[in-house]
């Protein structure tokens, strides 16, 4: 076969880069451009250059969408003009039409325009799989080779075509559901034209779990073929005059700022890799086993309050429970650097040591902000000076800890440290405002440079002491890491006299909440009620609900920093969990109890990782794994997890040229709950990214927006009440140095606001929500809200 040019016209952002994925494993290596369907309005892509543009492509892919094909402006962009203009090409110019192919929504659209009606569900379809009924015609057409198989599709929609059989017969159906809607009818699944080179899907061909996807199009490609070489050479041969003055404002177009600005294949940021000014500074190392029968449970707090006293303010990242494996404390010294912004200022703030000398850095965007810290970043570690004063030049030392078969090495060794809130993903990623009116509660970034750290290796109870060496900090390091040592060798040496000096007595200042204001019943079913409306409607497949509880505290000026750290322990007694963290500034407080990684990353080796939870079942003593997993293992839950297992690949897709789903929805067990996880795995970055990028592309999670992401962010903005969400929602974790970061989803988690009026009393919030499916009831969406927000507010009742 030639090698094809395929359009996809993206409409909100809806699992397209799947749709991208599968297109790209084809036989034929197809060269795809993605372009958003406002993109295609007259105002971004001019009438007289249209035809010129369509004619470039041989095929046309009319992908997924939310909203409906009758709302043509606000859900179907340029699809209609685009549509008219083939039609045009071909009734005046004598082109022929392109192949076109519609996916759900783009499927709607073209049997709207065929005259059938478009219709709700009685109840709608989303993540759910059904096994299709293949017509004869669907056996020797798309479907060629698969007419013995029963085959599972995915299906994300609330409408259907009403398929009317009396009209004009220029529509052949090719496969309907097997099962039947309330009514006894089966649902048209797959048509095409009798005359044109028109196909279309109603079901998701790209979703994990649907099958033969890149059979399907490889027939449709397949019957197609001498149309598109013949259409090839009509537009070559005969109209290549006809074309050739808009083929140059064409040209244009294509290279201009403005159109690659709506290409959604150009949305990545590559400025943040860009090495401005490569400077050069080593890494030292230095690794202390600590003894066999050591409690690690216990053993971090207590190096944490010993740290403090000795070396000054940290911060914590725990894992206090399994599956995590390391846990990191970032020391401060003179000159760490702390770094906030808050949506929507036009300056950026940076904290310098304990004498806290402030700088602000005039910004223009949250883009700028990135591009700030990106320049933090900018060294290179040459070589790393391990125990024994050997020295590994960096790439031979990678080269070692990637080993397959060297014992297993930290991947924090100093970076940036801290957290980027919800709204930081929305309006940087999603380019969706936010009500300028709502104050920042919390800082939208909030990330600190930490060039001292300690790596914890739980498992093997190994401790790693890091310093990046700067100008004339050799000696102050060498000063702290001994330091640490001592500390360590006092805690573990139960015989040291020094080991009965307790930190305790200073760390145990008891907190004075005054009052909590949790979310209301009747609203929060109101916000599902309303939630479910929009899935009824189309406009969402699944969206995550949330709301906020608020906790007042009334606090002695000074105490804070011991008084949280104590109910940071407390809070980690009382459920611990893979992601607990501790972040304490001047401003507040984060302390973190996420069961869930949003994304890790190794740059060196080209992969990165997802690990979306979707699906809660409270974990109580009448709770076993099986019953639990009896639960997660329905319809329902496993719709749920899907829906946002497809919203990630779709994400991840835009970065890597291999995304794989390495675990479907296994069950897994933490204090207080039983969770649905997969993993999503993403390798061969593609040019010019790194896990930065990722990070940034990736965000908000899109286990807290639900699917597909930049409609239904805009219907969780209506429907709570345009109220930031701030951190929660957000991640937490680190961009390391050597190439490495690990954050997770800021959820179970409490943090205090920032304190601008009274010094005496402050707020703390804790956010839950849970996804919003059609198959939702609002009773147990309640209770599970509860259940998740209890998993944090229980440490508030001492
Ligand atoms: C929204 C929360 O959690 C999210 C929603 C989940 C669900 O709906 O099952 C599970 C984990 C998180 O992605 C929360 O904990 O507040
Ligand atoms: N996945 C889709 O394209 C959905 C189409 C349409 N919004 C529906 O819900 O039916």
């Amino acid at each position: 076969m030639a090698r094809y040019d395929i359009l996809i016209i993206d409409s909100y952002d809806s699992f397209t880069f799947n749709l991208v994925a599968l297109l790209q494993s084809l036989s034929f290596y197809p060269r795809i451009t993605v372009i958003s369907s406002e993109a295609l309005l007259p105002s971004c892509l001019p009438q007289s250059i249209l035809p010129a543009f369509l004619a470039y492509f041989d095929a046309i892919i009319i992908g997924p969408g939310p909203g409906t094909p009758e709302h043509q402006d606000a859900d179907m962009g340029g699809i209609p003009r685009v549509w008219a203009t083939i039609e045009q090409s071909h009734a005046s110019l004598g082109i022929p039409p392109p192949l076109v192919i519609g996916v759900c929504l783009g499927f709607q659209w073209m049997l709207l325009s065929s005259g059938h009606r478009v219709l709700r569900l009685p109840k709608p379809r989303h993540g759910l799989i059904s096994i299709l009924d293949l017509t004869d015609a669907g056996k020797s057409d798309m479907y060629t080779g698969l007419a013995d198989k029963d085959i599972e599709c995915v299906r994300y929609h609330s409408l259907y075509v009403a398929f009317n059989p009396q009209l004009a017969n220029d529509i052949i159906p090719l496969a309907w559901t097997r099962d039947r809607d309330e009514n006894n009818n089966k649902i048209l699944m797959a048509a095409r034209h009798r005359v044109r080179p028109f196909w279309a899907v109603q079901y998701h061909p790209e979703s994990i779990c649907s099958q033969y996807g890149s059979e399907i199009f490889e027939n449709i490609f397949s019957i197609a073929e001498s149309h598109i070489l013949g259409r090839r050479q009509f537009i070559t041969e005969k109209l290549h005059d006809g074309l050739a003055d808009s083929s140059h404002a064409l040209q244009a177009y294509l290279s201009s700022q403005s159109h690659s600005h709506h290409m959604l294949n150009d949305r990545r940021s590559t400025s943040i890799t860009d090495k401005m000014q490569e400077k050069k500074r080593s890494l030292h190392q230095r690794t202390i086993q600590l003894p066999d029968t050591l409690d690690m449970l216990d053993f971090v707090p207590n190096l944490c309050q010993r740290l403090f006293t000795s070396v000054g303010p940290l911060t914590l990242l725990d894992s206090a429970a399994a599956p995590g494996k390391w846990t990191y404390i970032g020391s401060a010294s003179e000159h760490t650097r702390n770094f906030t912004y808050c949506l929507p200022d036009d300056f950026m703030t940076e904290i310098t040591g304990k004498n806290k000398c402030t700088k602000t850095f005039k910004v223009n965007g949250i883009k700028d902000v990135w591009d700030i810290l990106a320049q933090t970043m900018d060294f290179e570690i040459d070589y790393i000076a391990t125990d024994d004063s050997n020295r590994k030049s960096t790439s031979d030392y990678i080269k070692h800890i990637s080993a397959k078969d060297s014992p297993s090495y930290p991947s924090f060794y100093g970076g940036l440290v801290g957290y980027v809130s919800y709204e930081a993903g929305v309006v940087d990623n999603l380019g969706i405002g936010i009500d300028k009116e709502s104050k920042a509660s919390v800082p939208d970034i909030n990330l600190t440079l930490y060039e001292r750290t300690l790596a914890i290796d739980l498992e093997h109870k190994l401790v790693f002491l890091h310093t990046i060496e700067s100008e004339n900090s050799f000696d102050d390091d060498a000063e702290w890491m001994l330091k640490c040592e001592s500390q360590i060798s006092l805690l573990v040496n139960p015989l040291s006299e020094q080991a009965e000096f307790n930190h305790d007595h200073r760390v145990k200042a008891k907190k004075n909440f005054t009052s909590i204001t949790q979310p209301d019943g009747e609203h929060y079913r109101a916000k599902i009620e309303q939630a479910q409306e929009y899935l009824a409607s189309g406009d969402s497949y699944e969206l995550c609900v949330t709301d906020q509880t608020s906790i007042k505290e009334t606090v002695s000026p000074g105490t804070t920093m011991l008084s949280d750290w104590a109910f940071y322990k407390h809070m980690r007694r009382l459920n611990p969990a893979p992601y607990s963290c501790f972040y304490h500034t001047s401003t507040n407080t984060l302390i973190g109890m996420s069961p869930e990684r949003f994304l890790s990353w190794d740059d060196n080796r080209q992969t990165c990782e997802l690990r979306p939870i979707k699906g809660t079942v409270k974990n109580d003593r009448h709770t076993t794994i099986e019953s639990a997993t009896a639960r997660l293992n329905t319809p329902k839950e496993r719709a749920e997890n899907l829906m946002i297992v497809d919203l990630i690949r779709h994400d991840l897709a835009q970065f890597c040229q291999s995304v794989t789903v390495t675990k479907l929805m296994g069950v897994e067990v933490y204090k207080t709950v039983y969770q649905l996880v997969s993993v999503i795995r993403g390798t061969q970055y593609l040019d010019n990214v790194s896990g930065i990028d990722v990070l940034r592309g990736c965000l908000p999670p899109g286990s807290m927006t639900g699917a597909p992401k930049r409609r239904s962010v805009e219907l969780l903005q209506q429907l709570e009440s345009h109220r930031r969400r701030g951190v929660y929602s957000g991640v937490s974790g680190y961009w390391s140095v050597l190439g490495y970061g690990d954050w997770s989803v800021v959820i179970r988690s409490a943090y205090s606001l920032l304190n601008n009026t009274d010094d005496n009393e402050r707020e703390w919030r804790i956010g839950a929500g849970g996804a919003i499916t059609a198959l939702s009831d609002c009773d147990e969406e309640w209770d599970e809200m509860k259940v998740k927000l209890q998993s944090a507010l229980q440490s508030f009742c001492i």
